[in-house]
């Protein structure tokens, strides 16, 4: 895959002096669907809104479709469809009315069939005459979806699509941005949500205090995911491990009085049964144990702490 964004070295200080952004890299595939993970304040909006030619840069570059989106802003804003966080249409306004105002925005010429199919696409055909004030917080959403793609756009950002919507709603979303992945468009959304993110990318970026601090596959991460953790709590306090243990990748913690094994939960095999087949062999006792499971939500909070 080519990537078709392409953002180096991009800082952003505001005017207040608060440096929002610092020394961002990141480079969007054609065709993906990259999730942008980070707490309040990370940056997330400030980083879109540069991309999208709102907001300047204080450093760096970013080029969209191989166009700088300073020097050629007409033409990277063309490949861009942007859904905000705030829902704002115009209440009294068609769905219809309101879809094709936002093309016309884009100096496109118009184009019913192309109307007609991203609003058959999120299931907005049957309102397509319905006044914007009618309709559900779902289908207001999935209104801010079709204004974004009216002009034909390669790049849609989702910014907080789901926010405050219930199970139910946040699932059927879901299904609309992966058939718009389908059409070939390259999705990139931000989220709270782990949940989301999990399901829903094929790659994942956290950004915490403006830096990125990590940028994965999601199969990867998921891998990493699948590691678990076996926690002896022993008997007695031991010095050194004996060698007949030493083919096993153990810690010995608690000045020798818990020994760690992490283990592959998706491997052929845990090498449980034999370690502690083992242990009962070189005479060591445990009087409890337990397993823990590291979720994306742990490597999540664990990054955003520790950055
Ligand atoms: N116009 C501005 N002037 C000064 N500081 C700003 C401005 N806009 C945003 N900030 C600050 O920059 C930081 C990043 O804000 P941004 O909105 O990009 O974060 P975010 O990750 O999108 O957060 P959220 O998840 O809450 O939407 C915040 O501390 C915010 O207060």
């Amino acid at each position: 895959m080519s990537s078709i964004i392409s953002v180096a070295n991009l800082s952003k200080t505001y005017g207040s002096g608060f440096k929002a952004l610092k020394n961002v890299n990141l480079d969007i595939q054609r065709g993906e669907i990259f999730a942008l993970l980070g707490p309040n304040g990370a940056g997330k909006t400030t980083l879109i809104s540069i991309i999208c030619g709102i907001a300047n840069p204080s450093e760096g570059k970013v080029l969209v479709g191989g166009e700088d989106i300073q020097a050629s802003y007409r033409k990277a804003r063309s490949l861009i469809g942007l859904v905000p966080q705030e829902l704002h249409t115009d209440a009294f306004e068609s769905v219809w009315a309101t879809v094709s105002f936002s093309r016309g925005l884009f100096g496109k010429p118009k184009n019913p069939a192309h109307i007609e199919k991203v609003l058959k696409d999120l299931s907005l055909w049957d309102k397509k005459d319905s006044k914007i004030i009618t309709l559900s917080g779902g289908m207001k959403r999935r209104v801010m979806i079709a204004k974004a793609l009216s002009h034909e756009p390669q790049i849609l950002f989702l910014d907080e699509p789901t926010a405050g919507v219930d199970v139910e709603l946040r699932k059927g979303m879901w299904e609309v941005v992966r058939t718009l992945q389908q059409s070939g468009v390259t999705i990139i959304l931000t989220t709270h949500y782990i949940e989301e993110a999990e399901e829903m990318a094929d790659r994942i970026g956290v950004i915490n205090k403006g830096e990125i601090v990590l940028i994965e596959d999601k199969a990867t991460l998921m891998q990493k995911l699948g590691k678990k953790r076996l926690t002896l709590h022993l008997q007695g306090k031991l010095g050194a491990l004996p060698e007949s243990l030493s083919h096993y990748e153990l810690d010995l913690c608690d000045s020798g009085a818990t020994l760690i094994y992490d283990y592959d939960t998706k491997g052929e095999r845990t090498g449980i049964t034999s370690l502690l087949s083992d242990l009962r062999n070189a005479g060591i006792r445990f009087n409890d144990l337990d397993t823990t499971q590291s979720s994306l939500e742990d490597i999540f909070v664990d990054l955003v702490r520790t950055s």
